[in-house]
């Protein structure tokens, strides 16, 4: 057999794959989010996903939301860390100026605040479930006055199995 395969998975189908399985990592009961961060040049940066910080135990820090308002202190809104962020804070090779991320959930403006000054330029995200928020209107308000460009990953329907 000579030819070369023809079913190989694209750019974009790799890299929202590896996402979705970062988001697979998450502790979070209710959103599980994954991103990855992509030079250029289509060299995987870094990935990261929805979690508490370093030395923040998952079993001692609140998991639920149901207090956001009445006790926001015993509410995971406080501690976690989102994909986007812990992505960007996870590289350690220098700059990410512009980089391109894969995130399974459109970015909060607190994550559009850091994409943008860590110099990420194309954003493709799977969801954007809370679009009609303050957060994701602020993002894209801040998004479109940086120049970040961003779009809808539109699915391929392949469906790719893992065994592990
Ligand atoms: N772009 C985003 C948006 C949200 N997250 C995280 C933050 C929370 O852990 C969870 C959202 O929880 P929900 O309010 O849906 O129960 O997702 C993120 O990492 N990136
Ligand atoms: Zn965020």
């Amino acid at each position: 057999m000579s030819e070369k395969r023809e079913d190989y998975i694209n750019w974009d189908e790799y890299f929202i794959g590896v996402a979705k399985l970062s988001a697979r990592r998450s502790k979070d009961p209710n959103t599980q989010v994954g991103a990855c961060i992509v030079s250029e040049d289509n060299k995987i940066l870094s990935m990261g996903y929805n979690g508490f910080p370093r030395g923040c135990s998952d079993e001692d820090f609140p998991w639920g939301k149901e207090f956001e308002l009445t006790d926001p202190y015993n509410a995971k809104y406080l501690y976690s860390t989102h994909s986007e962020l812990n992505a960007i804070l996870n590289y350690r090779g220098g700059s990410l100026e512009g980089s391109k991320i894969y995130v399974t959930l459109f970015p909060c403006n607190e994550c559009a605040k850091a994409i943008i000054q860590a110099g990420i330029k194309t954003i493709i995200y799977e969801e954007d479930k809370y679009a009609s928020s303050p957060s994701v209107r602020a993002s894209k308000r801040m998004l479109n006055a940086a120049g970040v460009r961003y779009y809808e990953y539109q699915p391929s329907g392949r469906k790719i199995e893992i065994t592990v």
